[in-house]
């Protein structure tokens, strides 16, 4: 029997399905007396942070959440944002928090997460997060990393024993994407830019998740036939035109004629950024109105 090649996975349906399953969550959530709220930061008019911070809101109301918006202007000090933080640590409507990064340069970002209370934390950047994560799950998990485990279960369900490849060691993004996996019973590997002999990593691993930040850096020839390729990456790219469009860290068409299946960019692990948000402000609410965080929507790892 021949196997099928180069399946792409549809990042906008699973999305949408997993945020019409918060959505009927929080209706019931609602039901009994408590409405879920998710509060962003945007320090500064960084033309993309914008248009997240504009999606997160919008979807936040759509599944049934009060959103609240806070901007603050690039030059605002530290303290104004850390004391934004206190006041939306102590205010009981809300109950996520997220401070939209990346963050100008004169604030230290680590000080900055560190001071959103992790009950709040539907990030899960604060180092109790991380090290619950760490420690096989229990806390609230970071969203990329969970909607690239999501897509990937939804192609494959059974991940135990596969060698995973990790490509990226970012404390948001590559070393939690690893713990999953590890939790998951995969055998991972995680490799970054100073690993030698990249090419041949990448081509031993049955799931390849690709977070470098690196346009189109891995090729089709580093793709072990009927390997799962989950694309992290989302650079922007000038076009010919004088235009640009996004890519990400893998060079899809080519890669697509190898892998079983593989992540596009747009449209693959993006759109689960905010779905896995808004899951995550559910999951906090649930918990903190005295509930059980687990649900169909909010299982506590994926
Ligand atoms: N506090 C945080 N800051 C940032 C995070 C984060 O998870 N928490 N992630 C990114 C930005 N981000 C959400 O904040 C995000 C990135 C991409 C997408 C998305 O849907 N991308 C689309 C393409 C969108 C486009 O056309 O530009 C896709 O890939 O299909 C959603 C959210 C950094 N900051």
């Amino acid at each position: 029997m021949t196997q099928p090649f180069g399946r792409v996975i549809d990042g906008k349906a699973v999305a949408a399905e997993l945020r019409r399953d918060v959505a009927r969550d929080v209706a019931e959530l609602v039901a009994s007396g408590c409405q879920p709220g998710l509060a962003v930061i945007l320090m500064g008019i960084d033309p993309a942070s914008q248009v997240y911070v504009r999606n997160k809101a919008k979807q936040t109301r759509e599944v049934g959440m009060a959103s609240f918006e806070h901007r603050l202007p690039a030059t605002a000090r530290q303290t104004e944002l850390l004391s934004l933080v206190q006041q939306l640590n102590n205010d009981p409507a809300v109950h996520g928090i997220l401070v939209q990064l990346p963050l100008p340069g004169h604030i230290d970002e680590r000080i900055v997460l560190r001071a959103i209370d992790p009950a709040k934390d539907v990030d899960g950047f604060h180092p109790l997060n991380a090290g619950l994560l760490a420690g096989g799950g229990g806390g609230l998990v970071p969203c990329t990393p969970l909607g690239s485990m999501i897509l990937l279960r939804s192609v494959r369900p059974g991940l135990r024993g596969a060698h995973a490849v990790v490509l990226g060691r970012s404390n948001i993004v590559g070393k939690p994407i690893a713990q999953l996996l590890l939790a998951a019973d995969c055998t991972v590997t995680v490799a970054h830019s100073k690993t030698e002999r990249l090419p041949d990593i990448c081509r031993q691993a049955d799931f390849l998740i690709a977070a470098i930040g690196r346009p189109e850096m891995i090729q089709g020839d580093w793709i072990k036939a009927g390997a799962i390729v989950i694309d992290v990456g989302i650079n922007r790219v000038p076009t010919v035109d004088g235009k640009t469009r996004l890519v990400g860290d893998v060079a899809f068409e080519d890669a697509r004629q190898r892998a079983f299946a593989i992540t596009p960019v747009p449209g693959g692990v993006g759109p689960m950024t905010i779905a896995c948000l808004l899951r995550n402000t559910l999951q906090a609410a649930r918990s903190q109105s005295g509930g059980s965080i687990l649900s169909s929507a909010g299982k506590s790892l994926p």
